[in-house]
């Protein structure tokens, strides 16, 4: 008898569910239920007394996917999600590092440096070794070591051949030492770090070998070496793991991942049980048939195909702006009229391929007065007031952070100049100590303004003992002087709402019992998405790179920006590996959709300053025309595809020979389950991919080699 959990399920997926404590793969197409067999399978082992919460761990790559996943689970069995080891690679080693941070060589409170933050941090070691900004540029050199660091390698470990290079490597070591004498950790660090505590200590090692009998992960195909290698130590020669993946999905290759870990899984760990799941449960049919259109342009894939039994659903809407404002203005009305008609507004998803083209979404929304939340963009955190806000935060916390201090030394001003500030910076550069220290022991001219500042962080550092968090934001506000300063600037309703919101972020933050809140508020605001702009509890529209909805989905989708240079990103247009991945992003977003999908894209748009003129995405000419509806008429002809007017009626394609499996336009044929049909395109040649116009079921796009067609 099937077990409650299992019976909704397909037989692939309850047999994944119910597999035995061994590795396991399970390799399938998006929405075919990998998430949800993975969630299923950990109340699975809880409700049948395998396992306890604590005995295992799953890890996926984002916060809001971490969110989902623990909802997933608690709905399934009532539990204290607080207990469970659930969460992203960053978060889990962000826990693990502040359990055994004296282990780990930090201080308990050390603060997370985001990408901004590290950036000014580079800047000031390239500064100190007097390299020249010109020849090191700070991306540059900020690429090298983040790079180095997700393969693991250490400053002493990297080779260097000449000047140049001995230079950077110089860089990394003294951006090293600078970062362990003020106890900061920049987001590939946390990963380094946890993964040299596990492997340098045996003891601990232990521990977690044996607590964890079962790791399961989420979204494996993008695991790059350090992440794989740290969940290999994690799971020793006892732990199970279970990894669930689509190598169509693969979109982080720029940052080292590698869909190699897959093969490499199956190999090191000689994993006995490799599932395939092939029938979507989230699309309906149009969208699904876009997607596997699109995907079957890449030539690097493990290949697959999916197929559902929805039904074909609306077509996919094709919107042209000829301006990013007006594109936007669409998107905005589109979607209230959604929301009017009942659509819940979390259920609508705003699209885009780079963060960039957020801004003008969300002038958008917010004038037309829509909540909305973003996601993954950390927009909140990264404004200005809350970023100075969060400086004396972390100066509370830990007052040897040197970013921090320089960051509000003098804001608001209290009169110490950018000398006194270059004085303090030289005392400690002589005394190899911390600005802090240095600032405490200062002399001169400056000994008393800058007495002062130290006196108010003791002040600040003293009071916040013991309170909550609410309070210590209030605290702080106030003493800082920060929000009598946005309240005196003009135009300064906004961010003194903002600090006001950080209260509120404070408010509804909950802690573990074993935490420190302080810090752990400032992990969260470091590691969580700025999900603040709506109140924490409204009902949101939800805005988000592409790459930070991998594994979520909503009833309606708007993809933005499908111009040339966006979407595939200018980074990627010469070379046919960044195609293809650009490919596999494109596939991610198409497949977000469960209902309804729009395309837009603007004609012009105003992109770091400059008006571009963008020419539609080659993606959009990749989906068969026979699926879209086309909600305007274009402005200019777009040359995506020569010959193709962008608004050309959707049209069978003629020009195609008969491909080798005879199936060729216009062959009537006969599917097990679709019934009649006609077939209205192919691609790929016999192990290819033929769209057969059902009678019953409208069209489809179905792997030749899987579809069993009887020609009639
Ligand atoms: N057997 C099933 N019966 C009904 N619905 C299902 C079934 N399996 C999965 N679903 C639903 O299909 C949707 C997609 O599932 P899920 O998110 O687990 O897919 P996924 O393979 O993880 O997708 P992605 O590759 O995008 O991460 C979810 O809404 C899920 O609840
Ligand atoms: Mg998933």
């Amino acid at each position: 008898m099937s077990h409650p959990l299992t019976e909704k399920l397909n037989p692939e997926q309850a047999a994944a569910v119910e597999l035995p404590a061994e590795h396991a793969l399970i390799l399938a197409g998006a929405g075919s239920g990998k998430t949800r067999v993975l969630t299923t399978r950990i109340a699975w082992l809880l409700s049948t007394g395998q396992i306890t919460p604590s005995g295992l761990m799953a890890v996926t790559f984002t916060n809001k996917s971490a969110k989902e996943m623990l909802s997933r689970i608690t709905s399934m069995l009532p539990l204290n999600p607080r207990g469970l080891w659930v969460g992203t690679f960053h978060g889990l080693c962000n826990r693990m590092l502040r359990l055994h941070h004296r282990d780990a060589g930090l201080p308990e409170a050390f603060a997370i440096l985001d990408t901004q933050e590290q950036l000014a941090a580079i800047k000031r070691v390239l500064k100190l070794l007097s390299l020249d900004d010109d020849k090191y540029p700070p991306r540059t050199v900020q690429q090298y070591i983040n790079g180095h660091k997700e393969n693991g390698r250490r400053a002493g470990d990297v080779d260097a051949w000449d000047d140049y290079s001995r230079h950077l490597r110089i860089a990394y070591q003294e951006y090293e030492k600078q970062c362990n004498r003020e106890g900061v950790a920049d987001f590939s660090e946390l990963l380094l770090r946890c993964y040299e505590l596990l492997s340098h200590n045996a003891a601990i090692r232990a521990h977690y070998q044996q607590r964890f009998a079962h790791i399961l992960v989420d979204e494996f195909q993008d695991t790059n070496r350090l992440q794989y290698a740290w969940l290999r130590l994690l799971a020793g020669e006892q732990g199970a793991i279970f990894a669930v993946g689509d190598d169509d999905q693969s979109i982080y290759a720029f940052r080292g991942a590698n869909v190699g870990n897959m093969q490499d899984f199956q190999r090191d760990y000689a994993v006995k049980h490799v599932i395939r799941l092939e029938q979507n449960y989230r699309s309906h049919g149009n969208i699904l048939d876009a997607a596997n259109a699109v995907i079957a342009n890449n030539k690097q894939r493990l290949g697959k195909q999916l197929w559902t039994d929805a039904s074909t659903g609306e077509p996919i809407r094709v919107f042209e702006g000829a301006s990013d404002f007006e594109e936007s203005q669409f998107i905005v009305e589109e979607a209230q009229t959604l929301i009017r008609e009942g659509m819940p507004p979390s259920d609508v998803a705003i699209l885009y391929r780079s963060n960039a083209q957020s801004r003008i979404i969300e002038h958008a929304l917010f004038s037309a007065g829509v909540p909305y939340r973003v996601y993954g963009g950390l927009r909140f955190f990264e404004r200005q007031e809350i970023k100075h806000a969060l400086a004396y935060l972390r100066l509370i916390a830990n007052p040897s952070d040197d970013n921090a201090l320089l960051r509000v030394i003098n804001f608001p001003t209290r009169g110490i100049g950018a000398r006194s500030v270059e004085g303090v910076q030289e005392k400690a550069r002589l005394e190899g100590s911390t600005l802090w220290q240095a600032a405490c022991g200062v002399g001169g001219r400056s000994a008393a303004s800058i007495g002062k500042f130290v006196h108010m962080i003791e002040a600040m550092r003293n009071q916040a003992d013991g309170l909550p968090m609410t309070e210590i934001v209030d605290m702080m506000l106030d003493l800082s002087g920060l929000l009598e300063h946005y309240k005196n600037e003009k135009d300064g309703e906004e961010r003194v709402a903002n600090l006001e919101e950080l209260i509120n972020a404070a408010a509804t933050f909950s802690v573990e019992e074993d935490q420190n809140p302080l810090i752990a508020f400032l992990s969260h605001a470091s590691l969580e998405a700025g999900d603040h702009q709506a109140g924490a509890h409204e009902e949101a529209l939800q805005l988000m790179t592409v790459h930070a909805a991998k594994g979520l989905e909503f009833k309606a989708v708007f993809l933005s920006g499908l111009e040339e240079g966006l979407f595939p990103h200018d980074n990627s247009a010469n070379d046919p590996q960044g195609i293809e991945e650009e490919r596999r992003l494109m596939y991610v977003a198409i497949t977000r959709a469960r209902e309804r999908l729009y395309l837009t894209l603007a004609q012009s748009r105003m992109l770091h300053g400059q008006t571009r003129y963008g020419v539609a995405s080659r993606f959009m000419d990749e989906i068969p025309q026979s699926l879209l509806k086309f909600l305007n008429r274009g402005y200019a002809p777009s040359s995506y595809s020569a010959g193709t007017a962008y608004n050309a009626a959707p049209a069978p394609k003629l020009n195609k020979s008969t491909p080798e499996h005879g199936l060729g336009i216009g062959t009537k044929v006969e599917h097990h389950k679709f019934g009649r049909g006609i077939v209205t395109d192919h691609e790929g040649g016999a192990t290819g991919n033929v769209q057969v116009n059902f009678e019953q079921h409208g069209s489809k796009w179905l792997a030749v080699a899987y579809a069993k067609l009887t020609v009639l």
